[in-house]
């Protein structure tokens, strides 16, 4: 019964092409700064909303319903985004660095959970640098327009050789993991498909505007398939009437986290900070909660 109603995985990624073919399609008709202010919103609003159950979530996988519970989790949240937030303030390569580390195990974890047939520790490494070769190919492929936003973060220099050799060394790793994995039959998910999916993303950032490049893989790519996974987590089953559900149970955290945001933009009108970097800061304070919440609920059977 729930296996009917349960939004079919095969479907969802060729409907994830098919948006993905006509977002790159919208990229040549319609100029960076029309694109920019898309990429806003759509962050801004699925983006933002997948992590926005969190709170619940952490809840939900620590089996604590009491009201104590709720607000013992909802003060370690906000104190875990306030360190964060200082982190990048006081130590900003260490958070950068940590910050694109954990997004690319994210990422990586996100797509391949599922299709390892395995369970050991080097799925994280493996996770991490599939993450980071989609991370770094942004990086290097849009190297004029990172440089700047990175060098404003980390407060010193950066150079287009030092995107380069982590991308190649992010390949390569991927490539010694994808090799033996594959040659061992530990990965169900088809080796042509997974290819032709790092093509497609090669063409989306090559192609697009660096914010709708990175937009169209984090919301279609990542947050879509993530939303799924949380439905069918908290409700037994993902549908249109779980995704309504869905934003009824999340609005009042996304609504939170969003004047979080405005208030940050706010802090920092007057300093050099770009929009980017903002934004930035803001999607660290809230990715480090959520993966780690998102790894327990990926782990379970
Ligand atoms: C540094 C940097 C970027 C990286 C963003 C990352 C790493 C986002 C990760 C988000 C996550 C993991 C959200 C949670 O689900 C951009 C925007 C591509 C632009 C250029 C500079």
């Amino acid at each position: 019964m729930i296996q009917q109603k349960t939004l079919n995985f095969a479907k969802l990624k060729g409907s994830m092409i098919v948006v993905t073919v006509f977002a790159l399609w919208f990229s040549v008709f319609f100029d960076d700064y029309v694109e920019t202010v898309l990429s806003y919103v759509l962050i801004m609003s699925f983006g933002v909303l997948h992590g926005a159950n969190d709170i619940r979530l952490i809840q939900s996988v620590t089996s604590n319903n009491s009201k104590s519970a709720f607000i013992r989790v909802v003060l370690a949240y906000v104190l875990v985004v306030a360190g964060i937030l200082t982190l990048f303030f006081v130590l900003p390569v260490l958070a950068l660095g940590l910050f694109v580390l954990i997004s690319g195990y994210h990422f990586g974890e996100q797509h391949w959970s599922k299709s390892l047939l395995v369970h050991s520790s080097w799925n994280v490494l493996f996770y991490t640098f599939y993450g980071l070769f989609i991370l770094f190919m942004i990086f290097y492929l849009k190297s004029e327009q990172v440089i700047p936003i990175l060098e404003g973060i980390l407060k010193i220099s950066v150079v287009t050789e030092v995107l380069g050799y982590t991308l190649l060394f992010s390949g390569f790793s991927l490539l010694v993991f994808g090799i033996f994995y594959y040659n061992k039959g530990l990965v169900k998910s088809n080796l042509w498909e997974e290819l032709f999916v790092l093509l497609v993303f090669f063409v989306i950032f090559k192609t697009a505007s660096l914010l709708w490049g990175f937009c169209i893989y984090f919301i279609v790519w990542h947050s879509i398939p993530s939303l799924k996974d949380q439905m069918d987590y908290l409700y037994g089953e993902s549908s249109w009437r779980t995704f309504g559900k869905y934003i009824k149970d999340s609005i009042l955290y996304w609504a939170v986290s969003i004047i979080g945001l405005l208030m940050l933009l706010w802090f920092l009108k007057d300093s050099s900070e770009n929009m980017v970097a903002i934004l930035i800061y803001f999607l660290a304070a809230i990715t480090f909660p959520h993966v780690f919440v998102m790894s327990k609920l990926e782990k379970r059977p």
